[in-house]
């Protein structure tokens, strides 16, 4: 959220007396002879002084700003030049407050400003930054100086980020801010929650990369996944192999005990797959119907047989009797292997042509068997 401010050599002069105004320590010329703007941060350039009251002239302007904000279906937060929250509406309070607290009884007051004494905690007064984590509230103090010293207005158009709510918990939201050029400066703050929408997205982005059955990574996953190991392997010498692994005669299987038993006979492989991994780096994928891969990086050609023995052991363990089926069921796999060490592939798909290869004369030799590219 919230760009970076651009450099300003701005000269004119923000330090005041009034307490009502920030504060700068050092002026924009000392700004200057520190070269950018970027340099300040909070606690050694300036201070903040919430503008505790407002006057009539101010009130009047707030009325139809009070009206408008308090109708909309938005989260808004107007603050002053200071940053400091004039007024607030329920959805906004609802927001900053946090679901651990809204749920308690000592919820903060929604209403305007009010000079009479406050029981409850109230959003109004504070400073719209308290709620920013860094690196943005950094910035945000930054551009309000730029706005002070009119280097800028203060405007922003709609920014992720995440804000630090008074129940202590962090929120994804998307901010914008917008500026009142009013004789009193006011700036709307619209806050919109976006933790509906990365539940969603992760959600959407896990169905993209998963296979839904087996819930190993999907074709995709791995075309883009070798892609990328066979650049870094190859980039660093380092070695990289590819093991694909094909169910034996599970047409069979299919055809004896139906489709429903034949999902679940897929979901123990894939589980017996992955369990074989030698590391994290390594990716299993679900490379197509009763046939699976996986992606050995830094792995060369003696390693990745160590692997294949492993999910051929691994298989051939399996027992099918928790999904009904007599003791005496087994499902065997043949793999096929190939390692690129010394440039003898040109491509990561000459190096899965080569483990094709191997694999189609795994089953010609027999099935349950272990072949490695020559
Ligand atoms: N239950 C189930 N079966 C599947 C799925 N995807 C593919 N299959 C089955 O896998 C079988 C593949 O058959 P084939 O290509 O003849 O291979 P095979 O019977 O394993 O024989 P070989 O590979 O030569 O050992 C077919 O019966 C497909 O229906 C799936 O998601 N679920």
């Amino acid at each position: 959220m919230l760009a970076t401010p651009t450099d300003t050599t701005a000269s004119a002069t923000s330090t005041t007396t009034d307490s009502s105004k920030v504060e700068l320590k050092s002026t924009p010329a000392d700004l200057s002879s520190t070269n950018t703007i970027n340099q300040i941060t909070h606690n050694d350039t300036l201070s903040f002084t919430p503008n505790k009251t407002i006057n009539q002239q101010q009130q009047a302007e707030l009325q139809p700003i009070k009206m408008m904000v308090s109708l909309l279906m938005e989260a808004v937060v107007v603050v002053d030049e200071h940053g400091t929250i004039q007024l607030i509406n329920e959805h906004a309070i609802d927001l900053l407050v946090g679901d651990n607290l809204n749920n308690e009884t000592a919820r903060p007051d929604a209403t305007i400003r009010t000079e009479e004494p406050i029981t409850t905690p109230t959003l109004i007064g504070q400073q719209w930054q308290t709620y920013l984590l860094e690196p943005q509230k950094s910035l945000y103090q930054k551009m309000v100086i730029e706005s002070q010293i009119g280097a800028r207005p203060l405007n922003h158009a709609p920014a992720e980020t995440t804000l630090r709510l008074m129940d202590k918990s962090n929120k994804d939201v998307e901010v914008s801010i917008t500026h009142f050029a009013l004789n009193t400066p006011l700036f709307a703050i619209v806050i919109r929650d976006l933790t509906k929408y990365r539940m969603e997205y992760k959600q959407l982005h896990q169905w993209a990369s998963t296979d839904c059955l087996t819930k190993l990574a999907n074709r995709r996953v791995f075309d883009s996944e070798l892609q990328n190991h066979w650049q870094s392997c190859t980039d660093k010498q380092r070695p990289i192999s590819v093991l694909l692994i094909d169910i034996d005669h599970f047409k069979i299987f299919n055809d004896k005990y139906g489709h429903i038993l034949g999902d679940y006979c897929l979901q123990k492989i894939a589980r017996a797959i992955e369990s074989s991994l030698p590391d994290a780096d390594c990716t299993a994928a679900r490379y197509g119907g009763e046939e699976f891969a996986i992606i050995l990086p830094n792995c060369n050609a003696r390693q990745v047989e160590q692997t294949a023995r492993l999910v051929q052991k691994n298989i051939n363990d399996l027992t099918y009797v928790d999904i009904g089926l007599d003791a005496a069921v087994t499902v065997s796999v043949s793999q096929g292997h190939a390692s690129e060490v010394n440039g003898q592939f040109r491509t990561s798909t000459a190096l899965l042509c080569a483990a094709d290869t191997a694999l189609y004369r795994a089953k010609a030799d027999g099935r349950n068997r272990i072949n490695a590219c020559l």
